[in-house]
């Protein structure tokens, strides 16, 4: 099978160049290619074209990033069937790797890319404007809202840099707690149709975490053929906070105010224009009153990672 290292210079702290100059001789040597993007889309981009260009060739792509990267290389990947994922987890939150497993950069990279075990995991598949998959989760709200502020900050850079990366997602999180404005929701699951007011946020799940180890939907499974919903509604913004934080533990399904329902598809409908993430990454404002439509995706995503993500 053919293998590809694709590395995002961008993610968490950055690339560390060290272990880097080492490997790059030993995986050219093992006759594994090495990608390092060069620009925001450039991982998708080129994915793409390979893609295109080797319809019926079996790949490996060894992606080294956050939940960004892999949300990049697994959009340029939709639609060929060949392919299989490993994660090198390399950014601030790594809610992938957490969940599907992980590889460490070093010099035993080569010898358990040669034993990893791949399996069949499920993936969403969404429209807003155009067709799009995600694979771990996408969200409406609030928490789009943290991450869309928390991902152009300058600061989020520097606290990389200091090992300190969630704290900017801290910084944040009491930012919009103090300016966001709850929405009207409707929601289509499970073939039932459901309303609610004051609502912080929407969340479609393909495993149970999100934001950096965030338990949103402790009862995920990536391979039920379902998506679990997670609507967070009706709270002043006191008691808001603390089912956030309470979500950490996955505590917060305990909440009267936190519904969840399982569905192989779901529509939302909010009333008035609210943000968008997609696997964290920036997804615009969905229009009030048009669905955010979402399903599991017809075609699986093979991924192998049974190594323990060493945190
Ligand atoms: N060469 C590059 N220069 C600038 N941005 C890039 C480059 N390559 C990829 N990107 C973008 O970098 C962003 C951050 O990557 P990623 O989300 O993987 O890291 P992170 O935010 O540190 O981790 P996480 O999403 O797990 O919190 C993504 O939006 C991705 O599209």
């Amino acid at each position: 099978m053919k293998k590809i290292a694709v590395f995002n210079p961008n993610a968490g702290k950055g690339l560390n160049q060290k272990s880097l100059t080492l490997l790059i001789p030993a995986f050219n040597q093992a006759g594994i290619d090495v990608w390092i993007s060069r620009a925001k889309h450039d991982i998708e981009n080129r994915i793409r074209e390979w893609c295109d260009n080797h319809p019926l060739e079996e790949v490996c792509f060894i992606v080294s990033g956050g939940d960004g990267t892999m949300h990049e290389a697994v959009n340029g990947a939709a639609g060929h069937k060949h392919t299989v994922f490993a994660s090198i987890p390399a950014g601030s939150g790594n809610d992938f790797a957490r969940h599907f497993g992980g590889l460490k950069l070093d010099m035993n990279l080569l010898q358990h890319l040669s034993r990893l075990h791949s399996e069949d995991q499920d993936l969403i598949t969404y429209s807003m404007i155009k067709e799009r998959v995600a694979v771990s989760n996408m969200g409406a709200g609030f928490d789009a809202e943290v991450a869309y502020s928390a991902n152009r900050s300058k600061i989020k850079k520097l606290l990389n840099k200091l090992s300190a990366g969630k704290l900017v997602y801290v910084v944040f999180l009491i930012q919009q707690l103090l300016v966001f404005k709850p929405y009207s929701l409707t929601i289509i699951a499970d073939r039932r149709e459901k309303q609610f007011k004051r609502v912080w946020f929407t969340t479609i799940s393909n495993q149970p975490y999100y934001g950096g180890g965030m338990k949103i939907a402790p009862n995920a499974d990536t391979k039920d053929g379902l998506l679990d919903v997670t609507v967070v509604h009706g709270l002043s913004r006191i008691k808001f906070l603390l089912v956030f934080l309470s979500v950490f533990k996955g505590s917060h399904v305990t909440f009267k105010e936190v519904y969840q329902v399982r569905s192989a598809r779901v529509n939302c409908i909010a009333d008035r224009d609210v943000r968008v993430h997609a696997d964290g990454e920036d997804n615009g404002l969905l229009p009030a009153g048009q669905a955010l439509s979402a399903q599991i995706a017809a075609d699986k995503i093979r991924v192998a990672g049974q190594l323990a993500l060493d945190e």
